[in-house]
This record gives structure tokens, sequence and C-alpha cells, in this order.
């Protein structure tokens, strides 16, 4: 087995592990956050960093980590996550623990997952996610989706947010039938979030269109793979994601777009950004590295297993997010990691349309990031923190608890070893995934540590996880994307020009 699982407390030596206190002292490594980086050493005692210097000195019971020559950075921040979700008939392969677990092999720590409503009512759902998410074995939140309005839904997004701590809501532009919404509810729905402090997000392609494109597939014989990438072409990706950030431009709310996929988005966010507007852009990691080749693989598996929406996209659209990426249009990373197994994505094998969405990535994110950008000399080491960490942490509230390396953060930790190496398989990997999008990739340096909560869990290549060891992070409203809207709001004001008392002429 992989994991040390149930059973298995933590402080007993299991897995080969040999920690066995809470209090760690990570060595003469370079300490790297998103504004600095320094040799240092670094001190953690129940759970937290207690310091961060050079030289400390400890006693006999505190484990030594030697980081020599490695970095020691923040855990990373996966915002973007579908653990245990039920999609297209069937439900994703990673739960609560097994999708965690391969996210501390990889080096993630936290990551914020989607619950989805229960007809519509967000109580049933984040009541049904409060119980998937008791296996957890690393700390996580939540965003949640809207899927109906009505004023009940109106009112428990005011729970959500004052009891429940959840600052962002998703609306999905696609998904036909299922959990698309209209320009109507996505007008109250950022007019609500922006009340309330919460981060509107988006998946931005357009839903009606996209229908058409399945249904002229389907009459042109085209119902393999490749006929999902051919009805929902990059253009529908970006005019959905122009009329989001129309709209919240319009209602003056900071928008999220997530998994930006193509040029297209990519351009209309650059454009809002340049204009001013609050726009955060979010490409995924299999957007960043893999192109569209694939679906037409002659093999249905090794075909579907690319199926995601928006799709993976030509080559061409991967570097130019890289690049986007590097000089800042789009500022943070995640995964999207929504894993369905050969038997299910089987499910469409007559017909793309009844695929289950999603491909991987929790497990492998932090790495092929760190290849792709850092090893090709694309961004600086303290970048690598901010997108993989340290700009999820301060958009979703929670930094600094989370997304540094300070005393008082959280000891969410990473170590990295810049001259190891390492390979992507679907027979290593720790998903309960059978394939992997990402099968066979190699590239340079390896996390060689995972800390998360004060608790060495990934070590030697090994796993030391716990079921229920992982703690909600509630998120608080009004992150840094809010700060000043007040005042935008009423220059806005003030800029109307009085309206005109009218007479009725009579003559
Ligand atoms: N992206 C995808 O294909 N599946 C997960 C659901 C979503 O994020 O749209
Ligand atoms: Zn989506
Ligand atoms: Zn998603």
């Amino acid at each position: 087995d992989q994991f040390c699982e149930a059973g298995v407390g933590y402080g007993e030596p299991a897995c080969g592990v040999s920690e066995g206190s809470s209090k760690i002292l990570i060595k003469g490594g370079t300490v790297v956050n998103a504004h600095h980086q320094e040799v240092a050493d670094v001190y953690v005692e129940d759970g937290k960093i207690v310091a961060v210097k050079p030289n400390i000195k400890v006693g006999d019971d505190v484990t030594v980590l030697d980081a020599t020559g490695k970095y020691v950075m923040p855990g990373g921040i996966d915002p973007h996550t579908h653990l245990a979700m039920d999609f297209m008939g069937s439900q994703t392969i990673d739960d609560f623990f097994s999708g965690q677990a391969a996210a501390l092999a990889g080096g993630t720590t936290m990551h914020i997952d989607f619950v989805i409503p229960v007809k519509g009512s967000l109580i049933a759902g984040i009541e049904a996610y409060e119980k998937k998410a008791m296996q957890s074995c690393m700390d996580y939140g939540f965003h949640m989706a809207i899927t109906k309005w009505d004023d009940d839904v109106s009112r428990e997004m005011e729970v959500m947010v004052n009891e429940k701590g959840i600052n962002s809501f998703k609306f999905f532009m696609a998904y036909k039938g299922a959990l698309m919404i209209n320009d109507e509810l996505l007008l109250q729905g950022f007019k609500k979030c922006k009340s309330l402090g919460a981060l509107s997000m988006v998946h931005a392609e357009n839903g009606d269109a996209v229908f058409e494109g399945q249904n002229s597939m389907i009459e042109l014989g085209i119902t393999g793979p490749e006929g999902h990438a051919l009805s929902r072409p990059a253009v529908l990706e970006g005019e959905a994601t122009a009329r989001a950030i129309r709209l919240a431009g319009f209602v003056n709310t900071p928008l999220y777009v997530v998994h930006v996929m193509s040029i297209d988005a990519m351009e209309e966010i650059a454009k809002a950004r340049q204009s001013g507007q609050r726009v955060i852009g979010e490409p995924v990691v299999s957007g960043l590295v893999l192109d569209d080749s694939k679906l037409w693989d002659p093999d249905f598996i090794t075909a579907a297993k690319y199926v995601m929406s928006p799709p993976i996209r030509a080559a061409g659209h991967d570097k130019a997010l890289q690049a986007a990426l590097s000089t800042g249009i789009l500022q943070l990373v995640g995964t999207d990691h929504c894993p369905f197994n050969s038997t299910q994505k089987s499910l469409g094998i007559d017909d793309f349309r009844k695929i289950p969405n999603g491909v991987n990535g929790i497990e492998e994110r932090m790495h092929l990031v760190w290849d792709t950008m850092v090893e090709s000399g694309k961004i600086s080491v303290s970048d690598y923190v901010r997108i993989t960490s340290t700009e999820g942490a301060r958009i979703f509230n929670i930094y600094p608890r989370k997304g540094a390396i300070l005393v008082g953060s959280d000891a969410d930790i990473i170590i990295l070893n810049p001259n190891s190496s390492f390979e992507i398989s679907a027979r290593s990997h720790h998903s309960r995934l059978d394939t992997n999008v990402f099968e066979g990739k190699r590239g340079k340096g390896k996390v060689e540590v995972t800390i998360a909560g004060g608790r060495i869990v990934w070590i030697n290549g090994e796993l030391k996880v716990a079921p229920g060891s992982g703690k909600y992070v509630k998120m608080p409203p009004f992150s840094y994307l809010f700060g000043g809207m007040d005042k935008a709001d009423a220059a806005y004001l003030s800029s109307l020009r009085a309206p005109v008392k009218r007479q009725i002429s009579t003559a």
C-alpha cells in the first residue's frame, strides 16, 4: 500500500518516516517567500513556524532536516479541485483522502474544492461536502457553485459567507441543462457577491454555442473524443470570458476566471487588467503543459483521458499561457483536478458528450510548474512561490497564515531539491486514477519533503498520512481585491449627471 492509512497515528515511526515529535528544524536551506529569499533555518513547533533565522540551536527532542542546497518554500495551495464530485453520471475517483494524499506527495498542502449545491440548495450542498471532507489528511477550504437563483439562494449565500467561511462563488456559463446559468443569474450573483465581499468566479464558455457545436459534430458523424475539442473552440471561451468581464465591470466587482485555457480568454483578461479592472486569471497545469493532439489518438481511453472543459487547446496556447503567467497577466496556477478512471471515461465510448469531463493534476502541479517555469528560466523562484501558493492565499484572504514561511504562519512547508528529478506515471502516482494525463513527463526539481500542519507527511518517497487530520480553513470575505472598491462606487455615483426634471409641454 502506498499510504500509511487508518490506524497509524502521528508520532509513531511508520512508513519509514523517522519523525517522532511536533518539533522540527529545517537547517541551512534557501528559504523562499514571494518577496524575499535568504539562507536560514526554519523552526517549527506545534503546527506553526516559530523562528526563521540563521543558526538556530535546538535540543535532542527535535527532528532535524538538512536542506543545504535546497529550497524551503510554502506548501502549494491548489485553488481549484473537485474531490468526490458527482458529475456527468459519475463521481471523481479521488475522495478527500486519496486526492489530498496525492497532493501532499507532490508538495501541495492545501486545496480549495468546489461545493456543488444539492437541487440548488447551498445548505444541503455544504452538508454533503462536510461529510465527504471528514477523511481529510490536509487543510482545505471550499468555494461554492451557484446553479439557480431565488431568494433562498440569496439568503444562503449570506450564511455561507458569514457562518461557513466561504468567500467565493462559482458560476458555470457552460454545461447546458446541468450546471449552466444565464446572464440574468450571473448579474444577480455578481451583485450579491459584491455586497458580501465574496469573489465571483466563472467557468467561461458559451454553453448555448457549445450545445450547438456538439449537435453539429454528432450530425457530422464525429462521435469520438476529438469531437469534444471541435465542438467548443477557443472563440467560445473568449466570448464568455469577455461577457463575464464586462458584466463584472458593470457591477464593479472583482472577477476570477477559472481554468483559462486559451489565448482568446487570456487576451480578454489582459485587456481588462490593462484598463484597470480587477480580474484574476487562473491557468491550470494541463493547459500550461499539454496540447490537444492526443484527442485524436486512435485508442479511445488514451484520447478520452484528455477530455476536460474548456478543452486542452492546440499547441501554441500552452506557451502563450506560460508567457502570460510570467508577465503577470495571469496570477496563479490551479489544477482543476477532476479525475475519472478508464471505466468512467468509457461511458462516452459512442458519444463524446457522455465522457465525464476532467483530468488529474493535484499531485503533478508543483513539479510541472517548477520544471516548465523555473527550470526553463521563465520566472524566478520567488515568483514560483507566488503563483503556486502566496497569491492563492492572498486572493482567498488567508495570508499570511498560509502561503508564507513567516513566524506565526502554519507550518505547511516543502523542501525542493533543484538538482533532483521527477518522472510522472500512473504506476507510481498516489491518486486512485488508473491513468495519468501527464504520463511519461520528466523534469528537474523534486519535492523531497512535505510538512503539513507541522508534521512530516512525505519524506524518502513515502507518505505518512492519517484520515481526519486535515483541518477546514475558513476564509473571511473582503480580500485585498475589494480594497478601495467603495471609493470607485462613490466616484461612479458622483459622476452621474443630474437627472433632468421634465415637464409635459402643452403647446
Ligand atoms: N473542467 C472539467 O472538465 N471538469 C470539472 C468541472 C469544471 O471545473 O468545469
Ligand atoms: Zn469549470
Ligand atoms: Zn473545475
